[in-house]
């Protein structure tokens, strides 16, 4: 659905998207990590044909996006600061929005207002942050958008709020199969969310799997020995990160369950624990060993 090749974005000589290749599929709920300055939101807006690439290649359904009307009119972006016309109101807005989206559903918007409750006559520019985020949700779920592309979206809404966009996000996806990519520091609510994870660090995709998969893959696992931890014990596996606690060594490791289990069982240990990590754990050990460490890390 969304390919991107070998992708380079430059800004007055910094390198910010580095020969970056990603493919999201159809119907899935893509989640974008990274550091700060990593370069999600300028891929976010790549996507979304804001910007032009300087090299590579951006096709939504086999088409390029940047100056392509076709496919503009069946994609919503949404920045983390939003825009709206000045003094206009949420009716006002959802006229503009019907003449740009030709999917754009009356029944739904109006139907809508059950959920976000707010006066369609009230002017934008006079709401609360919160309350703007919910006109952006509204007006982009009565477009019907192909492939919905979010950055920090969720920034302002109350806990209620959050559940019923979410609720709204996931049925979309699962009744007409859109396309979501979503950008966020709030690993919970991504974790929550998304199919697929996209980590990115200094312009570059350091990891892409399947949710499932990526939490399958990095494991937490305590071992305590009689004596000192045997010195080959670490050797034959793939140590993220190891702490000595007292007697208890910790170590987060990757590979698959079965492999670890076994290599640890070899060495008789008197206590062993595997304990699975959050996608949040997972994201903070993956950043150490590109060397975004956190010293001292607890817990
Ligand atoms: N329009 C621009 N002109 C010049 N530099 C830019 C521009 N937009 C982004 N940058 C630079 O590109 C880099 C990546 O920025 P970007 O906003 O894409 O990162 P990010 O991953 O979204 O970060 P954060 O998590 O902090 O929001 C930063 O160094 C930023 O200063």
């Amino acid at each position: 659905m969304i390919k991107i090749s070998n992708v380079c974005k430059e800004f007055e000589d910094l390198e910010v998207i580095k020969g970056l290749t990603l493919h999201i599929q159809k119907g899935s709920i893509y989640g974008l990590l990274g550091s700060n300055g990593a370069g999600k939101t300028t891929l976010l807006k790549l996507i979304a044909g804001i910007y032009r690439q300087d090299a590579g290649d951006i096709l939504i359904n086999d088409e390029p996006v940047f100056e392509n009307v076709n496919v503009k009119k069946k994609l919503i972006f949404m920045p983390d600061a939003l825009y709206f016309f000045p003094h206009t109101s949420i009716q006002q807005m959802a006229h503009f929005y019907k003449h740009i989206y030709p999917s754009w559903n009356e029944e739904r918007f109006q139907k809508l207002k059950e959920v976000f409750q707010i006066d369609v006559h009230k002017k934008i520019h006079r709401l609360s942050k919160g309350m703007q985020r919910q006109v952006a949700f509204w007006l982009a779920f009565s477009a019907m958008p192909d492939v919905f592309v979010l950055d920090e979206p969720l920034d302002g809404l109350d806990a209620v709020m959050r559940q019923k966009v979410k609720n709204l996000l996931v049925q979309d996806v699962a009744e007409r199969e859109m396309t979501v990519v979503i950008s966020s520091h709030n690993l919970r609510e991504v974790e929550d969310l998304c199919d697929s994870i996209g980590i990115m660090h200094r312009g570059e995709l350091i990891i892409e799997k399947a949710l499932d998969d990526l939490k399958s893959d990095v494991h937490k696992i305590q071992v305590a020995f009689k004596g000192k931890v045997p010195s080959r014990f670490l050797e034959g596996l793939n140590v993220l990160y190891k702490e000595q606690r007292g007697s208890v060594l910790l170590s987060i490791v990757r590979g698959k369950e079965e492999h670890i289990v076994s290599h640890v069982k070899r060495f008789e240990p008197a206590i062993f624990d595997m304990l699975p990590l959050t996608l949040e754990e997972i994201f903070i050990y993956e950043m150490g060993d590109v060397g975004y460490a956190i010293e001292n890390i607890i817990v």
